[in-house]
């Protein structure tokens, strides 16, 4: 039995989703972890750490007094002002609480503004989808207020063999379906398994500061897929592929500047190897 460290009790927010999900199963043999669903009552409601929140109808001041976490994990979707002002509370908790740390999912959309050069940790953000502004919004709101308790987790496209994208190709594959690619446009991207091995070693090193938590190289997004799809087996979907310029647009967040030891570093190639195991493997996991 692995001992639980005691002293620490974390709260993820949005641990009913693809990324919170995935911390919790990672984390939970090692601390006290508590987690927020929002609308997947079904699955969660039974779960005594599991508490429902959602932005828009809930308090974060109620739940975060409820729970008293040491450690605050956002991993929520949505891009409301309702999720803001959430933010807002958790920056209050932490002024009150000078050894909680704060880690907040973030993503490669804080740079999807400027697309001639892959993004350092130390870039500035410049953004201009919504969700994009609404990460650097919060990005912004956490290092000016609370920098010494905050690390920023940057993630690329987040894959695996039960990622929503893989088990999409996957159906694709299966009933020869359209899949849309992006010829020129270059990422970096890397698999739910390691994110959680990253956050783990975050957690255990009480790391703050900017991470671009993805591949150390980089790749075309149609190639990605292609390779992939080629070792998975012989059958292909409908690449279809959609150019959004004729030269290469780079939507690339590579580590540099805060780099995690080699063996929480991962390639492209190792993407590509990971999403690709057999199903097999899938009906054990
Ligand atoms: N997936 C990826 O490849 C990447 C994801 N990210 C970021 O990671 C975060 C999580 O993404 P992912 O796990 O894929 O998303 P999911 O949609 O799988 O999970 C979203 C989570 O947020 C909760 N949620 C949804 N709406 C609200 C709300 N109004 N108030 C409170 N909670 C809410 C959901 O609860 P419920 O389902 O119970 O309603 C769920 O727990 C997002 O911020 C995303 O931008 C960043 C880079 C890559
Ligand atoms: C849909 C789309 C994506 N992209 C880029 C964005 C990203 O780098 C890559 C994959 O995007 P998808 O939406 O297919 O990936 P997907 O995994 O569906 O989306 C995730 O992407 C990451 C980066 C996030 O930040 C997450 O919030 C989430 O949006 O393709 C475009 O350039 N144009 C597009 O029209």
């Amino acid at each position: 039995m692995i001992k639980k460290l005691e002293k620490q009790r974390i709260l993820i927010l949005g641990g009913s989703g693809f990324i919170g999900n995935a911390i919790y199963k990672e984390l939970l043999p090692y601390f006290e972890v508590h987690c927020t669903y929002c609308k997947q009552y079904g699955a969660f409601a039974e779960n005594h750490v599991f508490h429902n929140f959602c932005a828009e109808e809930d308090s974060m001041f109620l739940l975060l007094n409820k729970i008293k976490p040491t450690i605050i994990i956002s991993a929520i979707k949505g891009d409301s002002k309702s999720q803001f002002e959430a933010h807002q509370q958790i920056v209050n908790y932490a002024l009150l609480n000078a050894s909680c740390l704060v880690l907040y999912i973030s993503s490669s959309e804080v740079f999807d503004g400027q697309f001639k050069l892959p993004s350092y940790e130390s870039d500035p953000t410049l953004a201009v989808s919504v969700s994009g502004k609404f990460k650097i919004s919060v990005e912004k709101l956490l290092l000016e207020i609370i920098p010494s308790q905050t690390a920023i987790l940057r993630l690329p496209i987040v894959l695996g063999i039960n990622s929503p994208q893989i088990l999409h190709l996957r159906q694709c594959i299966r009933h020869q379906a359209t899949f849309e690619v992006f010829p020129n446009l270059v990422i970096t991207a890397t698999t739910i398994n390691k994110v959680c091995q990253q956050i783990h070693y975050i957690i255990n090193q009480t790391l703050v500061g900017i991470f671009h938590l993805a591949s150390k190289d980089m790749v075309h997004h149609e190639d990605l897929f292609r390779e992939i799809t080629a070792k998975i087996g012989d059958k292909m979907p409908i690449f279809k592929s959609v150019f959004s310029s004729n030269e290469d647009r780079y939507n690339a967040i590579l580590p540099k500047g805060n780099k995690l030891p080699n063996q929480h570093q991962i390639t492209v190639a190792q993407v590509i190897e990971e999403c690709s195991l057999n199903e097999e493997i899938i009906s054990i996991k």
